[in-house]
């Protein structure tokens, strides 16, 4: 039987879990917190982020890394994008020798831009044959109720893809294979920028010609870094690029968006901050995505705009009349 454990007790890393145990995958939870692992080792819930939704009575839950690593051929990564490095670091001794790590997280590491695989290959010491990721429309929201869903699973090894494939395919929630990893984590990261704007956008009540327009113009912006990365342009069109894209941009269950729709609304940063309970990635990766954009000469105005308003004062307004007063050029090459 294939064993998997999830590091990190948040609404997706337990949604995930649950997945992979429905799945028929020996699934342990690590949590840091023991009043949150015995809930689900016990009651079978998690009170913290999934109250009320009844977890499958065979997944495991422990507070101590090394039990839970025990066996374990996937090892499942699921905390706050800008905390994997320090966890990691502190897993690591307990690491299976052949396990394969699989990110969930949605994120580009501040300071070094550096994407999850890049830094689970750096601080795990594993070569990227042992590292997956995970990532497409899957709002958690819509998951708990086991409503139907398609996902991505990328590695640079085809075997690797096939056993997570199996180990978290279900009838309601549909894994296809990607080899492209690059590609696939981008796509999961600066949509969270997008989401942010389109949210801004609607908190600013203007229509759904600013919102579509965002979302193209976004995905323009993310194909262009993706060209720039090596990254193949045809998984831009598929779920980790466009079907993550639309869903967080259009979802009030997208915590990126409604963060982005606060401060449209007027909301200071503080007041924003103060009213998100759950990880909003792109108010801290959208800096680390415009550092790798200017690494490697891709414009990103949109991107450039959030990173102004989220945390250099910028108004909507003023990130509006930015956006709108670029010189007019051909759509193809809308650098
Ligand atoms: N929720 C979703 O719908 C969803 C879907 C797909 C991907 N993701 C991605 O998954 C990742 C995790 O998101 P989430 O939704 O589970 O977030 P969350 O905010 O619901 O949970 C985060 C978890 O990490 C823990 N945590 C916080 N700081 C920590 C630290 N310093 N060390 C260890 N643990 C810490 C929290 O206690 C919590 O258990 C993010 O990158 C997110 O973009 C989320
Ligand atoms: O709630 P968001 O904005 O972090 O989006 C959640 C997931 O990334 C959707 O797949």
């Amino acid at each position: 039987m294939t064993k998997a454990v999830v590091f990190g007790t948040g609404s997706w890393g337990t949604t995930f879990a649950m997945i992979l145990a429905e799945a028929g995958t020996s699934t342990t939870l690590w949590g840091r917190r023991a009043e949150v692992v015995e809930a689900i080792a016990r009651r079978h819930e998690n009170p913290e982020y999934l109250p009320g939704v009844a977890l499958p009575p065979s997944l495991r839950a422990t507070t101590d890394p090394a039990e839970a690593m025990e066996g374990a051929d996937f090892v499942v990564l699921a905390v706050p994008s800008q905390t994997l490095r320090g966890n990691l670091a502190a897993w690591r001794p307990h690491l299976p020798d052949h396990a394969v790590l699989v990110s969930l997280m949605k994120g580009i590491e501040l300071r070094t831009s550096k994407r999850m695989s890049e830094v689970i290959c750096e601080v795990a010491g594993v070569p990227e044959e042992r590292v997956a990721v995970v990532s497409g429309p899957n709002l958690v929201g819509e998951l708990i109720r086991r409503e139907p869903a398609a996902t991505v699973v990328a590695s640079v090894d085809e075997k690797v893809t096939a056993r997570l494939q199996e180990a978290c395919h279900l009838p309601w929630f549909r894994a296809y294979t990607n080899a492209d990893v690059v590609g696939v984590e981008l796509g999961g990261a600066v949509k969270n920028v997008i989401a942010l704007a389109v949210g801004v956008a609607a908190g600013m009540g203007l229509g759904d010609n600013v919102r579509a327009t965002l979302m193209t113009r976004g995905l323009a912006e993310i194909s262009r870094l993706g060209a720039a990365l090596g990254a193949d342009p045809h998984t831009f069109a598929g779920l980790a690029g466009m079907g993550d894209l639309v869903a967080s941009c259009t979802s009030p269950l997208s915590r990126n968006r409604t963060f982005g729709e606060n401060l449209g609304r007027g909301m200071t940063l503080a007041e924003t901050i103060a009213a998100t309970r759950q990880t909003a990635e792109g108010v801290k990766s959208c800096e680390s995505v415009l550092d790798l954009a200017r690494k490697h000469d891709v414009e990103m105005p949109i991107t450039e705009v959030v990173v102004g308003v989220v945390h250099d004062g910028m108004t909507p307004r003023e990130a509006a009349m930015l956006l709108l007063s670029r010189t007019p050029k051909p759509e193809r090459y809308g650098v």
